[in-house]
C-alpha cells in the first residue's frame, strides 16, 4: 500500500463535507475518486495534500503521516494537480522547472533541465515551452500543470478533474501518459473526474461518495449499474465494448 487514507472527518465553517472516509491505493495503480458535484472530492485531494487539516483521521503516504510532515517532505511525496490553476507571467518552461523545487539543493542542475525537458515533450508542450503561462489557453495551462507535477517526481499524483479543459485527442493523451507513468514507475494516482467512460477506461479502481462516505468502491469489472444509480440518481446499463467499460444512462 502506498496511500493510506484512515476515517477522515472535514468539513468548512463547522458543517461536515466528509463524514468518516476510508480508502487504500496500491503501488501501480491508478485510482479515480467519483460522485456528484459538491460531494468532497476537491476537498478530500486538498486533505491529503495537507492543504487542509481534517478534523480527525490520518493519511499515510509511504508510511509516513502527511500531516506531521514538513512542506518540502510533502512535495516529495505528493504532486498536487488543481482544478483551476493559477497562470503567474512565467514560461511554461520555467513553470515546469518549478516541480523541481523540492529536490533541488543548490542551483539547477543539468539533470534538472533533462528532467523538465522530458516532461515538457511527454505531454506535447515543447512548442510552447517559452510561452507565456498567462498567455495560455484552459487546456494547455493544464499540461503545463500536469508537467510539473510529473518532473516532482511523487510517490503519488493528486490529480484533480485533469481533462476537465481538454479536447478529446488531449483528453486520451493525458489520461494515457499518466497511466503509463504510474504503471511504469509504480506510483499512484488519484485522480477525480466527472466522465465515468474515462474514468473506467483509463483506471485500476474506483471510489464512490456518497452523503459524506465512501458509498462503495471496487476494481473496475465490480462495477454495477445499482452503483452509479445509488449515487447519481440515474438508471444506467453498462456494457463491454472492445474490452472497455461503457455506461450509457437509459434516460
Ligand atoms: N472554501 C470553502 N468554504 C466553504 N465551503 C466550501 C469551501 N470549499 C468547498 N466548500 C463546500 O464543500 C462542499 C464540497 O466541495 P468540493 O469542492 O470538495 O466538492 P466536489 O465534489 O469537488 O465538487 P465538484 O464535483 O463540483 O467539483 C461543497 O458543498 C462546497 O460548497
Amino acid at each position: 500500500m502506498i496511500l493510506d487514507v484512515q476515517n477522515i472527518r472535514i468539513g468548512y465553517n463547522g458543517r461536515l463535507v466528509l463524514q468518516g472516509l476510508d480508502f487504500v491505493v496500491n503501488r501501480g495503480q491508478v485510482l479515480t475518486i467519483l460522485g456528484p458535484n459538491g460531494v468532497g472530492k476537491t476537498t478530500l485531494l486538498r486533505c491529503i495534500n495537507a492543504m487542509l487539516k481534517p478534523k480527525s483521521g490520518a493519511v499515510l503516504v509511504e508510511n509516513a503521516d502527511v500531516f506531521r510532515m514538513r512542506a518540502g517532505d510533502i512535495a516529495k511525496r505528493l504532486g498536487y494537480v488543481a482544478q483551476r490553476n493559477e497562470a503567474g507571467r512565467m514560461t511554461a518552461f520555467d513553470a515546469v522547472l518549478l516541480g523541481r523545487k523540492p529536490h533541488l539543493r543548490w542551483k539547477v542542475t543539468e539533470s534538472d533541465l533533462r528532467k523538465v525537458d522530458g516532461a515538457l515533450k511527454q505531454l506535447g508542450l515543447e512548442h510552447l515551452a517559452l510561452r507565456h503561462i498567462n498567455e495560455m489557453s484552459g487546456g494547455e495551462l493544464q499540461k503545463v500543470c500536469i508537467a510539473r507535477a510529473l518532473v516532482q517526481e511523487p510517490s503519488v499524483l493528486l490529480l484533480d478533474e485533469p481533462t476537465s479543459s481538454l479536447d478529446l485527442k488531449n483528453q486520451l493523451e493525458i489520461l494515457r501518459t499518466i497511466s503509463h507513468v504510474v504503471h511504469e514507475h509504480q506510483l499512484a494516482a488519484v485522480m477525480t473526474m466527472h466522465d465515468l467512460n474515462m474514468a473506467f477506461r483509463f483506471s485500476d479502481a474506483f471510489v464512490f461518495i456518497k452523503e459524506g462516505k465512501v458509498f462503495c468502491c471496487g476494481k473496475n469489472e465490480e462495477l454495477t449499474p445499482d452503483m452509479i444509480r445509488e449515487v447519481y440518481g440515474v438508471p444506467v446499463d453498462i456494457l463491454r465494448h472492445q474490452g472497455q467499460t461503457v455506461v450509457v444512462p437509459c434516460v
